[in-house]
């Protein structure tokens, strides 16, 4: 089976409170984004064990640690008929961006495999596998927009309508660790509750939405501000970082974005919602 897993932005972020397990609250948007990696699953060869094949942009760490095969390896723990399998990886979306695109990868998996091997499991089993993944994976499950709070793994439903805004997505080849961004942080609550700022038009979000960890990390990464302004010259109407970045977005209510120029190094995707 051939499947796309897709990367997602953060419209929004704040880190609401330090948790007792050492996690943190959020109160954040998430939007599936249409840029993807590509994924096969087939069982495997008889007599050989579940392995993966990686192409594409190189992913840091042992392969048989990918968070496809331990999204593969979880369900075969509960499920014991299911079989080793063959994994292919084309890796494309940028890691470690705020794009979720791990999360993504071992959430599609389990959505597969659920498929492929006909376990029957419904969207809130896949959903408890998926938060035993990593805390964004539970959103790519069902993959529409929500407002997610908690540990970024419990949802509720919100009205936006972004379909057919375009969006340029800006990665500097910088990776910052999750980990270490959320250390940068001081829990706060918004001085606006997120969902109320979304009711309004999104001419009004640059004053009115952001992200705490671009708050954070740009005294330490100038560069994010630097893309973010650029965004802005190109006639965005609104900008911010993705996540924990560093990917930044720009998004364009009802224009399209002017010129615009990035260093080689850097990897740019433009597409619409
Ligand atoms: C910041 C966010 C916002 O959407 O996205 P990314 O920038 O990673 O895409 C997510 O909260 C990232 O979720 P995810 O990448 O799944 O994080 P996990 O693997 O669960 O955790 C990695 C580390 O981040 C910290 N962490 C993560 C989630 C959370 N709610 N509180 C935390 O403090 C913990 O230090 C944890 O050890
Ligand atoms: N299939 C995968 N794709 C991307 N990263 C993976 C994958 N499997 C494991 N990882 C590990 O997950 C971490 C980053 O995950 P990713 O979801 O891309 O980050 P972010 O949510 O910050 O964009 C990296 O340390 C990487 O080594």
């Amino acid at each position: 089976m051939l499947i796309f897993p897709n990367a997602k932005l953060n419209l929004g972020l704040y880190v609401t409170q330090r948790r007792a397990d050492g996690f943190h609250s959020l109160e954040s948007v998430f939007l599936p984004l249409p840029w993807t990696d590509a994924l096969e699953i087939l069982p495997a060869a008889p007599g050989q064990p579940t392995s993966i094949t990686l192409t594409g942009r190189p992913i840091p760490g042992d392969p048989a640690t990918n968070l496809c095969v331990r999204a593969y390896e979880l369900l075969q723990a509960d499920f014991p008929q299911l079989p080793p399998a063959q994994l292919y990886l084309h890796k494309i979306v940028p890691i470690g961006a705020g794009l979720g695109g791990g999360s993504a990868d071992a959430a599609f998996t389990l959505k597969a495999t659920n498929e492929l091997f006909g376990l029957g499991l419904s969207t809130e089993s896949l959903e408890s596998y998926a938060r035993r993944l990593g805390s964004d994976c539970a959103f790519f499950i069902r993959n529409q927009p929500v407002l997610a709070v908690e540990k970024g793994d419990v949802f509720e439903e919100i009205e936006l309508s972004l379909a057919g805004t375009t969006c340029v997505v800006v990665y500097p080849n910088l990776h910052i660790s999750t980990a270490e961004a959320y250390a940068r942080i001081t829990p706060k609550k918004p001085a606006q509750p997120l969902r109320e700022a979304l009711a309004q038009p999104m001419a009004a979000w640059r004053d009115t939405i952001s992200n705490d960890f671009e708050t954070a990390l740009t005294p330490a990464y100038p560069v994010l501000a630097e893309i973010k302004q650029q965004l802005y010259a190109a006639g965005a109407t609104y900008a911010s970082l993705s996540g924990s970045g560093s990917a930044v977005y720009g998004l364009w209510a009802d224009s399209q974005p002017g010129p615009m120029s990035w260093p080689a190094e850097y990897t740019v995707w433009q597409g619409t919602l």
